[in-house]
């Protein structure tokens, strides 16, 4: 992925131009006052040296000769301090804006993104670019602008001031600089692969990290503590070896010295001696910084480039746009016509292979087969969460693929499956999350409606309970009549159950049956489904086999 330089001026600079200027002044301001403080310390030691020499006598005449350089020099130090201040606080108001804002695009670019995007990604890897990434460029970013325009202002200012104090020993020292810079650029390129590779392995580890947590039921159940720790500890030392390296040769940077100067220091008086050494000392401050900057711009770009390639990435099933059905016309007469669909990771697999099927207005199609003939894959299709390779899926008699898919799928068809997920939040906010501008007398009769009133009044907090990440706090009955009662807030004119019972107990699936019952009327429902307790009441039984409907 290519790191975009005018995008990034455009839309994330711009609209911070001034604080983003002031940053660059006060850096400026900085990096000129800094370089004056060697002659004011100069200026000071040849003033003290004339009075050791003079044989003043008492206090008063000593202060009135320093009182110059002294002032001179506590100024200067002030002015750095105020102007290093100002550019600090600017940055970081500046830095997190910008790193909020590419958060914001990315996550909405996320959202944005197909089924099958997400299917084929770790959830981690995602976690990991909304985070680490973004806060690798931001820190990036705040070091070049800051340390950029200082170094480089100090170096240039620095080789004047060294020029004008002594032309000899400038020259001598500017003999060392290409090998500086021939370190730095060797430097460079070695930061650039390490950068590379210690992002990846940080992803990869952020990756793995979120896959144990998120499944972390299942890793105690099989006791693999140990393994998947040592999976972890595996991936974590590769990355933290590489960042050991890269600490390693940013501190050599910071601690390798020019040449000794003082053997050439016979034509200077000891102030220029002391001035000419801490301006040497800043070139060469100055110019190593430089290098690592370049190591540190590499990690920023590499870091921007992995944030904008998602931001940049285009759905190939946009979210919303397209046709509605009034309300009143909606019939929801579903019907597939020789649907072909291959999933896209899994390219040489046709899961349907031509499946026709027709689901008349309010009838209730019950859809049955062995385990993996593709009935989930139907539902997903109806959903529009992917799109068929060939045939079509229509809706009152419209291709669904011309209708809004956030209308479709927000209003039009209600989605029960097998695991139902709850958010963290209480047990309202979660039957909310079918319709969040319901009322709470909404929420009430589709909770009642769904068979979950009973238990939720039950609660010591009733609506306000709240349930865990995952609703673990509540059984699958629970969680599934929850579910049902979401989904009917949207009062759907297609339902879809896929496999909603079967993950329960016989009194739950009791329950669960009874609400189902209730709210099958005056649907389309498509039941996907093992057990025949769910499908015996069903209008139609289709029998999926291989992908294909064999029997109706
Ligand atoms: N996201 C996916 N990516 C790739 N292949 C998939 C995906 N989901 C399902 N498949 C494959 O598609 C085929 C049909 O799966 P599907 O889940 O539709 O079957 P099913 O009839 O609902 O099975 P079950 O009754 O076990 O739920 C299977 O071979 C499965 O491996």
């Amino acid at each position: 992925p290519e790191f975009s330089w005018s995008e990034f001026f455009w839309e994330y600079l711009l609209p911070e131009i001034m604080p983003l200027g002031f940053a660059i002044v006060s850096a400026l301001i900085g990096a000129v006052v800094n370089m004056r403080i060697p002659s004011a310390l100069g200026d000071l030691i040849n003033i003290l040296n004339e009075q050791a020499t003079a044989g003043l006598s008492t206090a008063a005449e000593y202060m009135t000769g320093l009182r110059g350089p002294v002032m001179q020099l506590v100024s200067l130090y002030l002015c750095q301090g105020l102007a290093t201040f100002a550019y600090i606080s600017l940055l970081s108001h500046l830095g997190e804006k910008v790193a909020c804002k590419m958060r914001k695009n990315l996550f909405e670019s996320l959202l944005r993104q197909d089924v099958a995007f997400h299917d084929q990604r770790k959830t981690g890897e995602l976690i990991d670019r909304l985070t680490s990434d973004v806060q690798d460029f931001k820190s990036s970013f705040k070091l070049c602008i800051s340390q950029g325009i200082r170094s480089t202002t100090q170096t240039i200012g620095c080789i004047c001031s060294l020029y004008s104090t002594s032309a000899k020993l400038t020259l001598a020292l500017a003999a060392t600089i290409p090998i500086i810079v021939l370190i730095g650029s060797f430097v460079g390129v070695a930061l650039r692969q390490l950068s590379k590779s210690a992002q990846a392995h940080a992803a990869e580890a952020t990756g793995k990290a979120n896959e144990v947590v998120a499944n972390f039921r299942t890793v105690r159940a099989f006791a693999n503590e140990p393994l998947e720790g040592q999976s972890y500890e595996v991936l974590i030392q590769k990355s933290c070896k590489i960042n050991q390296v890269w600490n390693f040769v940013k501190l050599y940077m910071r601690l390798e010295k020019v040449g000794n100067l003082k053997s050439n220091s016979l034509f200077l008086n000891s102030g220029q001696l002391m001035s000419f050494l801490v301006s040497a000392q800043m070139i060469q401050r100055s110019l190593a910084s430089l290098s690592v900057l370049s190591g540190s711009a590499v990690r920023g770009i590499t870091a921007g480039s992995r944030v904008f390639e998602y931001i940049h990435l285009q759905p190939s099933i946009p979210i919303t746009g397209g046709r509605k059905i009034p309300y009143h016309c909606l019939l929801g007469h579903l019907r597939f016509e020789d649907v072909h669909f291959t999933y896209p990771q899994r390219p040489d697999h046709e899961v349907l292979k031509g499946v026709t099927l027709d689901i008349k207005p309010c009838q209730t199609v019950a859809l049955c087969g062995l385990s993996g003939a593709g009935k989930s894959t139907i539902a997903s299709l109806a959903e529009r969460f992917y799109d068929p390779t060939s045939g079509n899926i229509t809706l009152d008699g419209v291709d669904i693929t011309q209708l809004d898919p956030s209308w479709l799928r927000g209003r039009t068809i209600g989605y029960i499956n097998q695991e139902p997920v709850l958010f963290s939040g209480s047990v309202e906010d979660n039957i909310r999350y079918g319709r969040p501008d319901a009322t709470k007398d909404e929420v009430v009769s589709a909770a009642k409606l769904a068979n979950a009133d009973s238990f939720i009044t039950n609660f010591p907090s009733g609506y306000a309970t709240v349930v865990g990440e995952r609703g673990l706090a509540l059984s699958g009955g629970q969680k599934q009549r929850i579910a049902i009662a979401r989904a009917l807030l949207k009062n759907p004119s297609i339902l879809i159950l896929d496999e909603a019972t079967s993950a329960l107990d016989a009194e739950s699936e009791r329950l669960v049956q009874e609400a189902l019952d209730r709210v099958m009327v005056d649907r389309t429902v498509l039941i996907i489904a093992h057990r025949l307790s769910t499908i015996k009441n069903a209008d139609v039984i289709a029998v999926m086999k291989h992908g294909k409907v064999v029997e109706v």
